[in-house]
């Protein structure tokens, strides 16, 4: 549905953000992983044509997008990662203003708002302006904007920020209830969130693509190979990674891959995304022992 050919943007400090990205991303809800500053925020910008590439070519259900970006932003749904300032508006005049905007047919915009208020749990403060908004609301209401219109092409750069856990399941449902026929590509640092909502996942790191597939053939990779233990011994096999070290009921656990048992406390974990993502990123820096 979406083709990258090659995408790569440096910014004019020098900052090579993207680097050589090829990838084809099919329809539905596709997660994109990345540390901070990997590129996420400034692939999104560019595939919601916001800012210029060096190079490549993007293509979206045949439409080429870097020629022809008007076209897109018809079928276009974008939540930055910041939204900035909010004029002194209402939250459902400004809604009906960005439905101009986005050139959209007044007669089906006024159902599509209630629909939204009601869906993003926003129809109380419909009057209330954006500006006095609590953070979450805003960011409730920057969604509401990026779906108005019924995109084909939707693109969420950390939707769920600023949501308490209500408001984070019941978003995640309304996208998964949506993402039928249309690309909903999200970027998260939840891990969990897209393991959860998504099919297809594409990794990057530095400017480049590290990993792309769909999510469950990518974790069955590491079947049998994540091991939890409560201490880590001295030495582990040659072939065992530590692929994260966190807490549980205030104990240290440890996540660990490796082909067989690397230490006789070891018990064997169900594998996830999360392990993945920390595998590829960890084997890549030279941290396989
Ligand atoms: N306008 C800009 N000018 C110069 N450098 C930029 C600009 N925007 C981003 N960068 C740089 O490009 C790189 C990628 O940044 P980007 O914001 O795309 O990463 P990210 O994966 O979204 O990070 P995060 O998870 O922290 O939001 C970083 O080194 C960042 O400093």
């Amino acid at each position: 549905m979406l083709t990258l050919e090659h995408i790569s943007k440096t910014y004019p400090d020098g900052t090579q953000a993207l680097n050589d990205i090829s990838i084809e991303l099919p329809s539905g809800m596709v997660g994109l992983l990345g540390p901070n500053g990997a590129g996420k925020s400034s692939l999104m910008r560019t595939l919601a044509c916001l800012q210029t590439i060096n190079s490549g070519r993007i293509q979206f259900s045949g439409l080429d997008i870097l020629k022809d970006p008007d076209k897109l932003r018809k079928q276009l749904g974008y939540l930055p990662q910041q939204f900035g300032v909010y004029p002194h508006m209402g939250c459902r005049a400004l809604l009906e203003h960005i439905a101009i905007l986005k050139g959209l047919e007044s007669k089906k915009t006024k159902q599509q708002i209630d629909d939204l208020l009601t869906a993003l749990n926003l129809t109380q403060h419909a009057n209330k302006r954006v500006s006095h908004f609590s953070g979450g609301m805003k960011q409730r209401f920057g969604i509401a904007q990026a779906l108005l219109g019924d995109p084909k092409l939707i693109i969420l750069d950390e939707p769920t920020a600023g949501l308490d856990p209500a408001e984070r399941e019941s978003l995640n449902n309304l996208l998964v209830s949506m993402s039928k026929n249309r690309l909903i590509l999200l970027s998260t640092h939840i891990v969990e969130d897209i393991e959860n909502q998504c099919h297809f996942v594409a990794m990057i790191k530095g400017g480049q693509l590290i990993q792309s597939g769909h999510i469950d053939t990518l974790v069955n990779q590491l079947k049998g190979k994540v091991w939890v233990l409560k201490t880590l011994p001295r030495a582990l096999p040659k072939d065992a990674l530590v692929l994260s070290q966190s807490y549980r009921y205030g104990e240290p656990v440890f996540r660990v891959y490796a082909a067989e048992r690397p230490t006789t406390g070891a018990v064997l974990a169900a594998e996830s995304l999360q392990d993945k993502y920390f595998f590829e990123l960890k084997s890549r820096r030279g941290e396989l022992c």
